[in-house]
């Protein structure tokens, strides 16, 4: 593995993103960066955050430039435009800390909730060993008839989303969002997908197909292998 490199966040230079280049290997894909998202899942001050820039996503809000006795005050307001609903935020990947941030800031802007406790649920949801999603049913009331977000770490291909999508769907939910930490792909299912960062942060990233990865065609031996929890070196 080489060294570490830090990539701050074009929307809050506080926010960094830890990659780490090498070969790596996942139970997908073969990737040429580890990202590491713990401190921005686990870490308090940085989950609230990663919340933050996530909840401007769908809270509008515009700069004001004030002038009062003397004095400039510069200042962000919400506007009430393009305020969708959100209910109920799914959280994957270790997500939940950002889900229960993303609720207070989303909570802070006025956000409307149509919920009849007019509150948010955080749902982590339970995969069976197939890997869908079950929605038992106690969980299914807080996503039939739900504006439902959905907060993971990452989009690599998508495909996670797709299904947390379809499951959604097919529960009678609406999705009203689609926010991960970095995002590898702009759309899942004609629905935008919101990134913290962004492949345009990380310009030269490669997901490979295991069968045709250049780097192991080349005789690159693999580092670690990774998921969402983290990495295992070799
Ligand atoms: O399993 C992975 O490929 C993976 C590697 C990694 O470094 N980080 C990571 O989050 N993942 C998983 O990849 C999923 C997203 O990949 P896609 O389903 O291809 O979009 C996430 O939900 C994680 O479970």
């Amino acid at each position: 593995m080489k060294e570490q490199i830090r990539i701050p966040s074009k929307e809050n230079d506080k926010l960094v993103l830890k990659v780490t280049p090498g070969h790596f290997s996942s139970d997908r894909f073969h990737v040429n960066y580890y990202i590491d998202m713990s401190s921005l899942k686990m870490r308090q001050s940085e989950a609230k955050l990663v919340a933050k820039v996530m909840a401007e996503k769908y809270v509008r809000k515009v700069k004001i430039n004030a002038h009062l006795k003397g004095y400039n005050f510069e200042n962000l307001i919400e506007t009430g435009a393009n305020r969708t609903p959100v209910d109920t935020i799914i959280c994957m990947d270790g997500c939940e800390v950002i889900g229960a941030y993303l609720a207070e800031e989303l909570t802070a802007g006025g956000f409307p909730s149509n919920n009849k406790h007019k509150s948010f649920y955080v749902i982590t949801p339970e995969f069976d060993n197939t890997g869908q999603m079950v929605v038992r049913n106690n969980i299914q009331p807080m996503i039939k008839g739900k504006n439902v977000l959905v907060v993971l770490a990452t989009a690599m291909s998508g495909h996670t989303i797709s299904k947390a999508i379809g499951t959604i769907l097919a529960h009678g939910g609406k999705v009203t969002g689609l926010s991960v930490i970095f995002a590898n792909v702009d759309r899942v299912d004609e629905y935008p997908v919101y990134g913290v960062f962004t492949h345009e942060d990380l310009p030269n990233f490669k997901l490979s197909d295991p069968h045709h990865c250049e780097d192991c065609e080349a005789g690159i031996p693999l580092d670690a292998v990774v998921n969402s929890y983290g990495y295992q070196m070799l």
